[in-house]
């Protein structure tokens, strides 16, 4: 392992910066590791704040906008919150866990069944240390299995969602299930269709807090990219070096993120802006949302893609299973027009430089394409494709 990671230097150009200096925190953020220097007057925020969303079904117009203004204020603050009373029973959360022990349990040959190199579509089950966020360690300390919005998958209901036929350019479906287990593909499939609905929930409260009509999201998220990633973290040894960690500090490449926390195993951590680590532990009936990189760049940056990390050094096994939600890959997301104002104000518009877009619009599933590609060096999809420009791809060659 090198003992220096290249990190931008002001001005853009590359330097190398001793990955032993206290002085910088080093994340993966974009397409590339970069790093933050630790602030001296530290004056970010110290503790995520809860949002209690038992009214969000209510019928009171007001209800639901004070439950967006609480969200829109913790996006601003942190870009991380926990939201209570969310409508899903705890039995969900129970039965998940219950359901990702016995998965992870399973002989290897059979997980490996559905290895990720074998889909196209970058899903499917990712041993320990195949992934590697962080570049100073030997990898992420983790196995995971990944699943996501299937147009051919009669568990998602394309038909019904979208009152059409799926296209003809979808062949075959885009998950890989590993074999002989049926039970792990239909509790997979419980927990995504409980979670699923409190996500769309969630993108009309964020409409509503942007100040636009509840339903002004909804035409992008009509069969939005959807993920969902069980996550086995066993425990990293507590004295060797920081560099031993179960998902190296990143941001995430979503819209939304919400990630069901085991009890009693804490290991999340966000980064504030001033360079300090900040725990995200469980709480019991919670879920800790997050914004992503989609939704950093459509508010101009007025909510955060904050970057967080695992370390599971309390000596126990970890489960955590997020649920990544990013608008329809056809999409095109500019930033929003009421974001355009100075960042202290409500009023639309602005003038001069604060009413400047920091983003350009961007394709979503260009985008997507352009993180998921360069994470996975190795796998088929990412060398079939080495030596096609990025400006060229497409979603589409998730597809074949
Ligand atoms: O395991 C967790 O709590 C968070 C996982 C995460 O950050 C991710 O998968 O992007
Ligand atoms: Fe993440």
């Amino acid at each position: 392992m090198a003992d220096v990671l290249p990190a931008p230097a002001a001005g853009g150009a590359h330097s190398q910066v001793p990955m032993t200096d206290k002085k910088y925190v080093y994340f993966h953020s974009g397409a590339e590791a970069t790093y933050r220097e630790v602030s001296d007057n530290p004056s970010s925020f110290t503790s995520i704040p809860t949002i209690d969303l038992a009214d969000l079904d209510s019928g009171s117009l007001e209800d639901r906008k004070r439950i967006a203004k609480e969200i829109y204020d913790a996006c601003h603050l942190c870009g991380f919150f926990y939201i209570k009373n969310h409508g899903i029973p705890q039995s969900v959360a129970d039965d998940a866990f219950a359901l990702l022990k016995r998965f992870f349990a399973l002989d290897t040959e059979t997980k490996m069944s559905a290895h990720v190199q074998k889909n196209p579509a970058i899903r499917g089950y990712e041993p320990m240390m195949e992934t590697q966020l962080d570049a100073r360690t030997a990898g992420d300390v983790k196995e995971a299995f990944t699943m996501g919005d299937c147009v051919l998958e009669p568990e998602q209901d394309y038909v019904g969602k979208t009152s059409q036929q799926p296209p003809a350019k979808f062949k075959r479906p885009q998950n890989i299930w590993p074999k002989d287990v049926p039970w792990w593909r239909e509790g997979i499939y419980k927990y995504y269709n409980s979670v699923y609905p409190l996500a769309m929930k969630l993108v009309r409260v964020f409409a509503l807090g942007f100040g636009l009509e509840e339903t002004a999201f909804d035409k992008d998220f009509r069969f939005p990219i959807t993920g969902m990633r069980p996550l086995h973290y066993p425990p990293t040894p507590v004295d060797k070096d920081e560099a031993s960690v179960g998902l190296g500090a990143h941001a995430d490449f979503s819209w939304l993120t919400l990630v069901l926390q085991e009890e009693g195993v804490p290991a999340l951590e966000v980064l504030n802006q001033d360079g300090i680590w900040v725990g995200a532990p469980p709480e019991r009936g919670t879920f800790v949302c997050n914004v992503g990189q989609y939704l950093e760049r459509q508010s101009n940056g007025r909510f955060p893609a904050t970057v967080h990390r695992v370390r599971n050094m309390t000596g126990k096994e970890r489960y955590s299973l997020p649920f990544f939600l990013t608008p329809d890959p056809d999409v095109n997301l500019g930033v929003l027009d009421c974001c355009r104002d100075q960042q202290d104000g409500s009023a639309e518009g602005g003038s001069g430089e604060d009413n400047k877009a920091k983003y350009e619009p961007i394709n979503v599933g260009d985008l997507y394409i352009r993180r998921i590609l360069p994470a996975r060096k190795k796998h088929p999809t990412s060398i079939r494709n080495i030596n096609v420009p990025q400006e060229q791809w497409s979603y589409d060659m998730l597809l074949q």
